[in-house]
């Protein structure tokens, strides 16, 4: 079949004798858009596998490209992100509770509901193409199956499924506005503690998080500007980070751009750079050249330290546990003032007396759901109670290894409460650390609220919801 569905026309088959009429029939051929989006959603399922890593390599290995690696992409990531939204249509078509659902026939059935609802693709392409994926994949016994289920999911479009099914806005607006957005009602409820509003800012904080993620670059301080690196690239330079550029959609693989390819500049939200840019400018009490990454891997805001700190004079070490992720680092500061070590932050067995230390510590990456397709579903609460632990230790380390005046930024990729504010509230006492205001170090970005904490969100920013807090040892 072609992108469209439509079926090709079979090839002739010269010096083959007819096929037998009342032979099995031959499997039917999938294209490879829908195959390869099936092996990517089945990958994820049965192998923890990322999405965003395993599809650029199926794509690649097949040699799919154009208009096919686009619709596999969309479909791919699409019915990642919907996954839950998709489950509770099948649900409410199927006669018996999904989860006794064969996982083959749901990984298809997913990929077809999601081009029934969210896609232009003709019903019968979709439903055909889908039925076909489960004829091939799971066996003609699913195939009746999984077509009556389509047929009556057809029969509504997403909005009129969505009013059926999603709460009462007025009695339940969290999972109303979860249930329209597909996010899980745990992660819509993070969302609207960490706003404090569970009506409009909540429903477009779920929006902007269901919606593509712009690519932002960084230009290299003191290799390339930003008003060079857009020129160059055709993005715009971006409107916080002095480093920033904002890609235009569908502008291809950012790692293709000539300045990415020649190391003057790198992929970064622009929510990374405006936090490593204020672990630098929090002001210390006295000397500013021993710096410190504690959980540098894969190492986007070590180079961004460390090409800023070589600016400055200063030198950066750059902490990693995991041995590939600290080979990562060394590649990305290669040429900078930045050692690289393989330790545990909490125990580093680092010379203490650091006049500025950075814990980018490890998170529940709710704040970067746009990037990560499956991740919203794959979460769970259970994770956040399990990081905040290590959260508390990497921030109590390094108020250790900070030296009395010098100055500590904690960052998560993460808006939930119990991994900022409540991390650090209880370090702080603890430890006597003073927090500092630190929206004093985002010059320029609006809509900050009453710190002492920045929040970054991507309806307020259009950046990941970075968290940020900046504190000083005593
Ligand atoms: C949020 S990521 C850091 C991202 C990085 N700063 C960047 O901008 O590219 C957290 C990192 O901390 C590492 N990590 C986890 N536990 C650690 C520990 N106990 N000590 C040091 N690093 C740790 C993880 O392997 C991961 O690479």
């Amino acid at each position: 079949m072609n992108e469209r569905g439509e079926r090709r026309p079979s090839r002739p088959q010269r010096g083959r004798p007819a096929p037998r009429k009342e032979g099995p029939r031959r499997p039917p051929e999938i294209d490879p858009a829908r195959q390869v989006a099936f092996d990517v959603l089945r990958a994820v399922r049965e192998k923890d596998a990322y999405a965003n890593l395993v599809l650029p390599q199926l794509l690649r290995e097949r040699r799919i490209t154009g208009r096919d690696a686009a619709l596999a992409t969309e479909l791919t990531y699409g019915a990642s992100r919907a996954q839950g939204l998709l489950d509770a249509v099948i649900g409410a078509c199927a006669e018996r509770p999904i989860e006794k659902t064969d996982p083959v026939v749901l990984d298809a059935l997913r990929l077809g509901v999601y081009q029934l609802l969210r896609t232009r693709i003709p019903e019968h392409a979709a439903v055909g193409s889908t039925v076909d994926l489960v004829r091939a994949e799971a066996g003609s016994w699913a195939t009746g199956f999984a077509n009556a289920i389509l047929r009556s999911v057809s029969a509504k479009d997403e909005q009129t499924w969505l009013d059926e099914l999603a709460p009462d806005e007025a009695t339940d607006p969290i999972g109303a506005y979860a249930m329209r957005t597909a996010h899980p009602r745990w992660v819509a409820r993070s969302f609207a503690e960490a706003l404090g509003d569970k009506g409009a800012e909540l429903k477009a904080a779920l929006e902007a998080d269901d919606a593509r993620p712009e690519v932002h670059l960084v230009a290299r301080p003191g290799e390339i500007s930003a008003d060079e690196l857009a020129a160059i690239t055709g993005g715009d330079v971006a409107p916080y980070s002095p480093y920033g550029v904002r890609l235009p959609a569908g502008a291809g693989d950012p790692a293709d751009a000539e300045p990415v390819r020649e190391r003057l500049a790198a992929v970064q939200d622009e929510g990374s750079q405006l936090c490593a840019i204020a672990a630098t400018e929090v002001p210390t009490e006295g000397s500013d050249e021993r710096w410190l990454d504690l959980c540098a891997g894969p190492g986007g805001k070590a180079a961004l330290l460390g090409a800023l700190a070589a600016i400055s004079g200063a030198r950066v070490d750059a902490v990693e546990k995991a041995p590939h992720r600290a080979k990562l680092v060394e590649n990305t500061t290669r040429g900078l003032p930045v050692t690289v070590r393989v330790a545990d932050g909490r125990e580093s067995g680092l010379e203490p007396g650091y006049d500025r230390v950075l814990v980018d510590a490890p998170c529940s990456g709710l704040g970067a759901l746009r990037r990560r397709p499956e991740a919203r579903w794959r979460r769970k609460p259970s994770d956040v109670s399990d990081l905040t632990k290590l959260q508390g230790e990497l921030l109590t380390a390094a108020l250790d290894l900070v030296r009395p005046g010098g100055v500590v930024t904690y960052v998560v990729c993460s808006p939930h409460l119990a991994e900022t504010e409540g991390v650090v509230g209880e370090i702080a006492r603890r430890t006597k650390a003073e927090v500092l205001d630190a929206r004093e170090f985002f010059p320029g970005v609006p809509q900050l609220g009453d710190g002492p904490y920045v929040q970054l969100w991507p309806h307020r920013h259009g950046t990941d919801a970075m968290f940020c807090a900046t504190l000083r040892k005593p």
